[in-house]
C-alpha cells in the first residue's frame, strides 16, 4: 500500500525535477507573474547577455505603481512603468499594461484571468503569490536573485516546508470573512505561528468559503509566517476558472478536471502540525498593533502592555504609542480619520459587493478611497452599481493597482492619520511615514465610514445580507 500523501506533497514531488545534497530542491515553474519590481532581475538578465527562457510562461503586469486616482504619477513612478514595459517587451512577455481591460493587481488578475489553476507552481517577486493558493496551486513569493534565476532557467531551487493543516470547524457567522478567519488564527498562533510551514486550510468553513474568501485567507497565510497556503480545489474551483481566458477548453479541459479532482490530501495523510479552529468562535476582527498578530474581536479591548510578559509586553508598549491608543480602551471607541478598501487581498468583486451592502443609503463621515483589484472588478463593480453605492456615500472610486495599501503610486495615508483599511499589513509607516492602519474586512471598514470609529458591522448589516 502506497504511503497517504499531502496536497502539498502531491504537488511538491510533481514538480521537482532534482535535489541537491543540501536538502534544497530544483522545481519547475510553470507561471512566472512579474510586476514592476522585477527592474533589478530583468538588468541582471541583461548584464549577462541572457533572455527570458519561457516567454510564454512569463506575465507582467502594472500593479505597485499603477496611477489609481490620479491618471499620472511623478516621473520616477512613471519610469517604474515604462522600465516594466521595456523588458517585457524586449523579451516577447504578455504584458498587462496600465490600459490593458486585463490590468489590475497581480494576485487579482492571476486568478481572473485563468493564469492561475489548480496544480500549478506560481513564482512571483512578491510575498503575497501565497494567495494563488486558493486553486490547490504551489504559489510562493520570491526574493530578486530568485525572479532573475526563474527568467533565466524557469527552475527554482527551494527548501521543502514542513507541513501545518488548519482545520476550520463549522460555518462563519453572518459578516464573519475569511479576512476574520485570517486575522483570528494569525493573532492566535503569531505573525510567525506558521514559519517554514506550508499550510493546507481544510474543514466545513473553508469549504463553504467563496474562491474570494479562499484568496483572502491564502493571501495572509504569509502574515502568519507561512511559506504558502493552499486549498484542495473542489467544484467552487471548478466552476470559477471554467471559461476564463487562459483556462484550457474542449478536451484539453476534460483532462485538466481529471487531473485536478486528485489534488487533495490523502484520507489520513499526517501533516507535520495540526491545529483545529472552530469558526463560531469568530466575531469581526480589527488590528489594534502594529503586526497582522496584533488584532481581536471588535467586541474587545486594547491590551494592557502591563499585562504582557517580555517581548510581548515592549511590542504592545511601542505599538500603543505608535498608534496613538490607550491601554484597556474599547476598540470600538477608536476614531478613524480615513478608509482605504482594496489591495490583493480584498479587492474583489465580493468584497465590493459587502463593503457596497454596508453603504447603500448610507454616507460615509469620513473620506476614503475605493480602489478595485483589477480593471475587470471595476468594470463589473460599475456595471453592478456598487461604484454608484461608493460615490453616493461620498468615497472616490479609483482605478486599479496597489494604491494605499502601500503607497507606492503615491496614494499615501497622511502622519498621524488613522485609516481603517481592507489590506494586509500595518507595519510601521505601511500607508506612510507616521500613517495608523486598522486592519479589518472590506465590511468593517465599510461600518467605520459610516461612523467613524471602528464598528461592529453586525447591526449595520442586519436584514441587508
Ligand atoms: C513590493 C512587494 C515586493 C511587496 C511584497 O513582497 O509583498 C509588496 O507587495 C507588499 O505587499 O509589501
Ligand atoms: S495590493 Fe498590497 S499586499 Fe497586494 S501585492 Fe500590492 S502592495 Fe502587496
Amino acid at each position: 500500500m502506497t504511503t497517504p500523501q499531502t496536497l502539498f506533497a502531491k504537488l511538491w514531488s510533481a514538480h521537482e525535477i532534482m535535489q541537491r545534497g543540501d536538502g534544497t530542491s530544483l522545481l519547475w515553474v510553470d507561471r512566472h507573474l512579474v510586476h514592476e519590481g522585477s527592474h533589478h532581475a530583468f538588468a541582471n538578465l541583461q548584464s549577462r547577455g541572457m533572455k527570458v527562457n519561457a516567454p510564454n510562461l512569463t506575465f507582467g503586469v502594472v500593479d505597485h505603481y499603477a496611477p489609481t486616482r490620479t491618471g499620472d504619477v511623478a516621473p520616477d513612478i512613471r519610469r517604474m512603468i515604462d522600465t516594466l514595459g521595456y523588458n517585457a517587451k524586449k523579451n516577447d512577455i504578455r504584458l498587462f499594461d496600465l490600459c490593458d481591460p486585463g490590468q489590475g493587481i497581480v494576485h487579482v488578475i492571476g486568478p481572473e484571468q485563468g493564469l492561475t489553476l489548480p496544480g500549478l507552481l506560481i513564482n512571483c517577486g512578491d510575498s503575497h503569490t501565497s494567495t494563488h493558493g486558493a486553486f490547490g496551486a504551489l504559489a510562493f513569493g520570491v526574493g530578486a536573485t530568485e525572479v532573475a534565476h526563474i527568467l533565466a532557467t524557469q527552475t527554482i531551487w527551494q527548501r521543502r516546508p514542513r507541513t501545518m493543516c488548519i482545520k476550520v470547524n463549522g460555518t462563519l457567522g453572518p459578516a464573519v470573512t475569511a479576512k476574520d478567519l485570517a486575522l483570528y488564527w494569525i493573532a492566535k498562533l503569531g505573525a510567525d505561528g506558521a514559519r517554514g510551514h506550508a499550510i493546507e486550510y481544510a474543514g466545513t468553513a473553508i469549504e463553504g468559503l467563496s474562491m474570494e474568501g479562499r484568496l483572502t485567507l491564502c493571501n495572509l497565510s504569509i502574515e502568519g509566517g507561512a511559506r504558502l497556503g493552499l486549498i484542495a480545489p473542489d467544484q467552487v474551483t471548478f466552476e470559477y476558472v471554467k471559461g476564463r481566458n487562459f483556462a484550457p477548453t474542449g478536451t484539453d479541459w476534460d483532462a485538466a478536471l481529471t487531473d485536478w479532482q486528485a489534488l487533495h490530501s490523502d484520507e489520513s495523510a499526517a501533516f507535520d502540525r495540526e491545529v483545529t479552529i472552530d469558526a463560531c468562535e469568530i466575531a469581526p476582527t480589527v488590528t489594534w498593533g502594529t503586526s497582522p498578530e496584533d488584532a481581536l474581536p471588535i467586541t474587545g479591548h486594547v491590551p494592557d502592555p502591563a499585562t504582557l510578559f517580555g517581548a510581548k509586553r515592549e511590542h504592545a508598549r511601542l505599538a500603543l504609542e505608535y498608534m496613538g491608543l490607550d491601554a484597556g480602551m474599547p476598540i470600538d471607541t477608536v476614531k478613524v480619520d480615513q478608509i482605504f478598501i482594496g489591495s490583493c487581498t480584498n479587492g474583489r468583486i465580493e468584497d465590493l459587493r459587502l463593503a457596497a451592502k454596508v453603504l447603500s443609503g448610507r454616507k460615509a463621515c469620513i473620506p476614503g478611497l475605493v480602489s478595485p483589484g483589477s480593471a475587470a472588478v471595476k468594470k463589473q463593480a460599475e456595471a453592478e452599481g456598487l461604484a454608484q453605492i461608493f460615490v453616493g456615500a461620498g468615497l472616490e472610486w479609483a482605478d486599479a493597482g496597489c494604491s494605499m495599501c502601500v503607497g507606492m503610486n503615491g496614494d499615501l495615508v497622511a502622519a498621524g492619520k488613522r485609516c481603517a483599511s481592507s489590506t494586509n499589513r500595518n507595519f510601521k509607516g505601511r500607508q506612510g511615514r507616521g500613517a495608523r492602519t486598522h486592519l479589518m474586512s472590506p465590511a468593517m471598514v465599510a461600518a467605520a465610514a459610516v461612523t467613524g470609529h471602528l464598528t461592529d458591522v453586525r447591526p449595520l448589516l442586519e436584514g441587508r445580507l
